[in-house]
């Protein structure tokens, strides 16, 4: 890279930094996907005439917005809602909800960058967005959860549509949250407008493989990586962190493809079981009765529950960080390593801290970072959307290859844009860059707006 891309660059960063105050988690993401971009700028200069690094740092529209709901003993409590409507260059707004209770703007923020990227990388027609609340719908009735959904939607209705902004799940919001936040919109449009939301259930618009292809996309992705040095997941020790949505798909997958999941966690704690874990099992502790993973020893008396262990600390050869940001550091990625780790797969958007993410490039592992490897849960809301404005229905069977090919080309994509700027292997600048550069042409091409 040249003294002058370099400079650019860090002039660049302090300036989100400052226009950003106190966003960590945005400045982390926004930092990651800067530090591959010097040689884009050398090669291609023009985006650098254009500021496109600078516009795509600034959000095109930002909403913040009060939540009041009553819980079931007549309280009224006050939430915050988000959307930050990031890039439409490529297509409307498409990204998650999040509630939870550590949800700020500067979280919202990260993970609508994120998402500018992943989205693009999808080869679909889909722009980049995210939103939340800081609600925890942990230990709430479905009542509460239906109050809170109906006003959160009262005022999101306003912003969306299947043309403008299409929000789907996140942490704390699946299909029962995507339910009641349908019933509210179609209620206040008197529409049936399908296409403004995804994640659907089956029954009223839903996409097969919806709920399964954020985990299954990326078990696509580490076997592609796996495949790339002459390896498969037969018979490989693996560990995901989560148990969630993308978690339970995640070991589902892997266990189709041969691999042995021996550990899974929640924010409670870790279970560990050598002779792999029950999938069954845990879906109906997760999915159905919402409980907490330590009940799954209940029910395995060979299985061993560690309160607040750290799940990086069991032996694997494949991890899948499928939990929340940050959530694997630089000591974690090193006990991996050491432990004889070949690649990790990230199912969550930014688990690995940038320290870990050093530890992982410099043992030359398969490392593949979340916009790439957990694209195909936003690539399968795309062919939702398909769906719905073709008033069609697929069969399981089409939609999952449909699915797999789109994992195969986003590794293929981020090889060869590592390959073509000298960073062969590194599925980090990979991304970056082949993510950046559609969204960039697409912006130049759509004049200054
Ligand atoms: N649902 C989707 O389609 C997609 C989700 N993601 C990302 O995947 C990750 C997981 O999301 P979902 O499975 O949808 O959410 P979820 O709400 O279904 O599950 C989240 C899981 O993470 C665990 N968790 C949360 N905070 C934790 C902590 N501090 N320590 C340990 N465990 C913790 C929870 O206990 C739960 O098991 C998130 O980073 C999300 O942004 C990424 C792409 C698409
Ligand atoms: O399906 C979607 O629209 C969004 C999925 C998501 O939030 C993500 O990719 O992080």
């Amino acid at each position: 890279m040249t003294e002058k891309a370099k400079k650019q660059i860090e002039e660049i960063y302090h300036q989100v930094i400052a226009r950003n105050p106190g966003e960590n988690e945005f400045h982390q993401a926004v930092k990651e996907v800067l530090d591959s971009l010097g040689p884009v700028l050398v090669k291609y200069p023009h985006y650098a005439e254009h500021k496109i690094i600078e516009r795509i740092c600034e959000p095109e529209r930002q909403i913040i917005f009060r939540v009041p709901w009553e819980d079931d003993r007549g309280e009224i409590h006050i939430n915050r809602g988000f959307r930050v409507e990031f890039n439409s260059a490529l297509g409307p707004y498409k990204g998650g909800l999040r509630f939870h209770e550590s949800v700020y703007l500067g979280v919202i923020k990260f993970l609508g960058f994120e998402q500018i990227f992943k989205n693009a990388l999808t080869g679909l027609p889909i722009g980049g967005g995210k939103g939340g609340s800081d609600f925890n719908p942990k230990g709430k009735s479905d009542s509460e959860v239906m109050r809170f959904c109906q006003s959160f939607m009262t005022e999101l209705s306003r912003h969306i549509g299947e043309k403008t902004d299409v929000p789907a799940g996140d942490i704390g919001v699946g299909s029962r949250e995507i339910g009641y936040l349908f019933g509210q919109y179609k209620r206040m449009s008197n529409t049936y407008e399908s296409g403004v939301l995804t994640g659907k259930g089956l029954a009223w618009g839903g996409s097969k493989v919806r709920k399964e292809a954020t985990g299954y996309g990326a078990v696509y992705f580490v076997d592609e990586m796996l495949k790339a040095r002459n390896d498969s997941f037969e018979g490989k020790t693996c560990v995901v962190s989560g148990s969630g949505n993308v978690a339970i798909y995640t070991i589902e997958k892997i266990h189709q493809l041969g691999g042995k999941v021996v550990a899974l966690s929640d924010s409670g704690g870790v279970i560990y079981h050598e002779k792999g874990i029950d999938l069954d099992l845990v879906k109906q502790l997760k999915e159905v009765e919402r409980r907490r993973i330590k009940d799954y020893c209940n029910y395995h008396k060979d299985a061993e529950y560690k309160p607040n262990g750290n799940v990086w600390e069991v032996p694997c050869q494949v991890a899948m960080p499928s939990a929340t940001e940050n959530e694997l550091d630089g000591k974690d990625a090193e006990t991996l390593v050491k432990n004889g780790c070949i690649a990790v797969g990230e199912g969550a958007n930014m688990p690995t801290t940038p320290e870990g993410i050093k530890v992982f490039q410099e043992a030359r592992i398969a490392y593949g970072p979340g916009k790439a490897a957990n694209a195909g849960g936003v690539a399968t809301s795309a062919l939702e959307m398909q769906q719905n404005a073709s008033r069609d229905s697929w069969s399981f069977s089409y939609t999952e290859e449909r699915l797999h090919k789109i994992m195969i080309n986003i590794h293929r994509d981020c090889l060869e844009a590592a390959q073509e700027f000298g960073a062969s292997n590194d599925y980090v600048t990979g991304a970056n860059i082949a993510g950046f550069k559609k969204v960039a042409d697409a912006m130049i091409a759509l004049g200054l707006i």
